[in-house]
C-alpha cells in the first residue's frame, strides 16, 4: 500500500451516539459517520444505548468463564456444533498460517433454526448457541443473551443510521435482513492470555467478511490495531463506556467501496494480565447475494471516495464468487475452512469438496 492521501487518518473517531436525539445533532452525527465510513472503516461509538449494568456485569464473568474446569468447556467445544458455536481451545485458528493465540467461545443470539430436511446446507449454519453448566457460572447465560439482544438492537438501528448518512433514507439498508426470527448474528468472547516466544499474534492482520462489527474491549489493554490508508498501524486503545464499530468486506462490496472494511490485527498483551475481547458480527439475510443488491449514490455522496483514493484488494473473502452464492453458503465455506474438524463431522460432502485430500492439519480463520 503506497497511497498517500490528504484524508489519511491517524487515529480512530470518536462519534456520540446521544447527539442523534436533536435534529442537528443528527445532522452533525451523520457528517461525522459518512467521514468515518469512507475514510477510515471504524470508529468509537460513546454514549450507546446498550446497558452499562450489564456490560459490567458481562465484563466480569468473562475471567469466571475461561477459568472453568477444563472438561466444563470441552464438554461444549464447537466440534459438537453443526452451526460452529461452542469453546476453541487456545492456538485452534490460524489467520495465513499463523496461529492466532487466543481461546474463545463462540455464542450467537437467540435463534431456532429454520432447517427442515431437504433444505440447502447453509440453512443449518443458525441455530442455538452451547451454554456451559449453569450451576459452574450461575447467571453468566441470562446476562449475555441481555447483552446481545441490546448490541442486535443497536445494530439494526446503527445500519439504518449508516443508510441515512448515505443519503439513502432510513430503510435503505433493510433489503439485507429478513423478519428479526429469521435472523441470527454471532459472537465471541475472546481471551488473550501473555505469551512467551516470538511470535505476538493475537490474531493476525484481516478484514471482517461480514457486514458491521460491534466490538467491546472487556479489559484495559491495548492491542488493537487499525492499518491507515498509507499502511500504518494506528492503536486502537480500549475507551471505556464505548464499542468499536467496524465494517466487514460484504457492506464494502454493497457500497461499491464507498464505505471501507479496514484491515486490523490484535497483538498479544504483555504484562501479567490477559486481554479480553468481545466481537459482535451482524449478518445479513441468509439467501441475500450481493451482486442482486450492489447500491447506488448521490454524486454529492461519492465525491469524497475521489479524494480519499482507491481502497487495496480485497483478500480476505474465503472465495472468488462470494459475491454470487448466498451469504448463508458463503459463510458456511468460510467456517468450513477455519474449522474443518467441525465441518468433516457435520458437513462431510461440504469438506470433501473444500479437502478434497483430506484436511493437511493447516486451516485460514479469515
Ligand atoms: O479482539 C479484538 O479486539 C478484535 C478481534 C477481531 O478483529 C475479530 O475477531 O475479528
Ligand atoms: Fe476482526
Amino acid at each position: 500500500m503506497s497511497s498517500t492521501s490528504s484524508v489519511d487518518f491517524s487515529s480512530v473517531p470518536v462519534l456520540d451516539y446521544s447527539l442523534i436525539n436533536t435534529p442537528e445533532g443528527k445532522l452533525q452525527f451523520l457528517d461525522q459517520l459518512r467521514h468515518a465510513l469512507i475514510n477510515v472503516g471504524f470508529l468509537y461509538l460513546t454514549n450507546h444505548p446498550v446497558s452499562q449494568t450489564d456490560i459490567d456485569s458481562l465484563i466480569g464473568y468473562i475471567p469466571k468463564l475461561f477459568a472453568l474446569p477444563e472438561d466444563a468447556k470441552e464438554i461444549i467445544r464447537m466440534a459438537n456444533s453443526e452451526h460452529f458455536l461452542g469453546y476453541s481451545r487456545f492456538g485452534a485458528e490460524l489467520t495465513k498460517g499463523a496461529v492466532d493465540q487466543r481461546e474463545q467461545f463462540d455464542f450467537a443470539t437467540r435463534h431456532v433454526s429454520r432447517y427442515m430436511k431437504g433444505d440447502p446446507d447453509h440453512y443449518r449454519l443458525w441455530g442455538p448457541s452451547q451454554w456451559p453448566d449453569e450451576k459452574l457460572i450461575p447467571g453468566f447465560r441470562e446476562v449475555l443473551e441481555s447483552y446481545l439482544d441490546q448490541v442486535q438492537e443497536l445494530s439494526y438501528k446503527f445500519s439504518s443510521l449508516i443508510s441515512e448518512s448515505f443519503g439513502l433514507g432510513p430503510d435503505g439498508l433493510s433489503q439485507f435482513y429478513e423478519a428479526p426470527e429469521l435472523m441470527q448474528h454471532r459472537s465471541k468472547i475472546v481471551q488473550y492470555p501473555v505469551v512467551e516466544g516470538s511470535s505476538d499474534q493475537g490474531v493476525g492482520p484481516h478484514y471482517d467478511a461480514g457486514f458491521l462489527t460491534f466490538l467491546l474491549q472487556a479489559s484495559s489493554h491495548r492491542g488493537l490495531q487499525v492499518q491507515n490508508l498509507s499502511g500504518q498501524w494506528i492503536d486502537a486503545p480500549p475507551i471505556p463506556g464505548t464499542f468499536v464499530i467496524n465494517l466487514g468486506k460484504a457492506l464494502e462490496f454493497i457500497t461499491g467501496g464507498l464505505a471501507r472494511a479496514t484491515s486490523h490485527r490484535v497483538l498479544s498483551p504483555k504484562g501479567d494480565t490477559p486481554r479480553y475481547s468481545v466481537p459482535f458480527f451482524q449478518n445479513i439475510g441468509l439467501d441475500t447475494r450481493l451482486t442482486d443488491h450492489v447500491l447506488a449514490f448521490p454524486p454529492e455522496i461519492l465525491a469524497p471516495k475521489e479524494k480519499r483514493g482507491t481502497v487495496v484488494a480485497t483478500d480476505s473473502v474465503n472465495f472468488t464468487e462470494f459475491d454470487k452464492e448466498p451469504s448463508g453458503k458463503v459463510n458456511l465455506i468460510g467456517r468450513v475452512k477455519s474449522h474443518p474438524d467441525v465441518a468433516e463431522r457435520h458437513y462431510p460432502e461440504l469438506f470433501k469438496q473444500i479437502f478434497p485430500n483430506g484436511f493437511s492439519g493447516k486451516g485460514s480463520a479469515y
